[in-house]
This record gives structure tokens, sequence and C-alpha cells, in this order.
């Protein structure tokens, strides 16, 4: 089993995070991935999935999140088996859309079969963690449950 980071961004913070987890899952084959070039099809179902995504817009998914959203509502692939975490990015200034980027896709994946798996972890931009602190600490817990 390989370990697919999988980021979609605006302004690059979910890119930094991605790199971060990465750099914690080294010892577990982990390859970070960005959604802009991940096609639907490229989905290996016996990958553990990490998903960072952040939110844009009134709640929306970043623009680099986009087109694989979009492909994966138009492909509805069989995800049944795959087990996925996902690292939210967003700011509670936003209160009635805090961390929907994040949550728009694991809602996504599980409607496709998927499994989500541990914490489902939610940074705001206007606390004082750093969103690379953050990312560090809960991908350490996320290596006991990797299978
Ligand atoms: C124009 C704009 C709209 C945003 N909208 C939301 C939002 O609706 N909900 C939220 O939780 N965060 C929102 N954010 C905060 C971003 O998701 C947050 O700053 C995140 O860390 C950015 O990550 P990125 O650089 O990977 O895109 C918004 C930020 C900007 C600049």
């Amino acid at each position: 089993m390989a370990v697919v980071v999988l980021f979609g961004s605006e302004t690059g913070t979910a890119e930094e995070v991605a790199d971060k987890i990465a750099d914690v899952l080294s010892d577990h084959d982990a390859e970070v991935r960005d959604m802009l070039e991940y096609e639907v099809s490229d989905i290996d179902t016996d990958d553990f999935h990490v998903v960072i995504c952040s939110t844009y817009g009134d709640g929306e998914l970043p623009t680099g999140a986009e087109p694989f959203f979009d492909a994966l509502v138009e492909d509805a692939p069989d995800l049944a088996g795959l087990q996925f975490a996902v690292f939210g990015l967003g700011d509670r200034v936003y209160e009635d859309t805090f961390n929907r980027g994040g949550e728009i896709i694991a809602e996504k994946l599980t409607e496709l079969g998927g499994k989500q798996v541990g914490t489902h972890a939610r940074h705001d931009s206007s606390s004082n963690i750093k969103p690379k602190t953050m990312a560090e600490e809960w991908a350490r817990e996320l290596i006991d449950l990797l299978p």
C-alpha cells in the first residue's frame, strides 16, 4: 500500500501542508499529488489517500480542486475499498462556511464508497496555530491508523 497525499489549493497553503504530511509519512511511501494533475482514473483504491483541501468563495472548493471534483461527479467511480483521511483549511471569519472545502470532498468520496479514517482536521487561518504545525501533529496521529 502506498500513501497518496492529494492537495487542492487556491494560494498554496494546502500544498505546504501536503509536503509536511508527506515528510511525516515518508516511511509509508507517501507521494504528493496536485488535484489539478490527478485524474479520477489515477485513483487506486488500494492506496491510502490523504486529502488536503482549502475553502474559497462562499464555502466552495478552491480553483485547484474543482476539475478533480467535477470529474468525480461526472464519472462517479466506484470507490469501495478506498480509505482516506482529510485535512481541511479554512478561516473562522467565514462562520457559516468554515472549512466546507474539505467537507465537500469528504462527502463526495464517502458517497462513492470510500471510508474516511481518523479525525477530520479543520485548520483555522484566524488562529495562531500554523497550518504546517497542526498538520505535523495530525499526521503523526494518522500513522497509527494506516493499514
Ligand atoms: C476570497 C476568500 C474566500 C474564502 N472563503 C472561505 C470560506 O468560505 N470558508 C472558510 O472556512 N475559509 C475561507 N477562506 C480561507 C481559506 O480557505 C484559508 O485561508 C486557507 O488556508 C487557504 O488555503 P490555500 O492557500 O491552500 O488555498 C477564504 C479565503 C479567501 C481569500
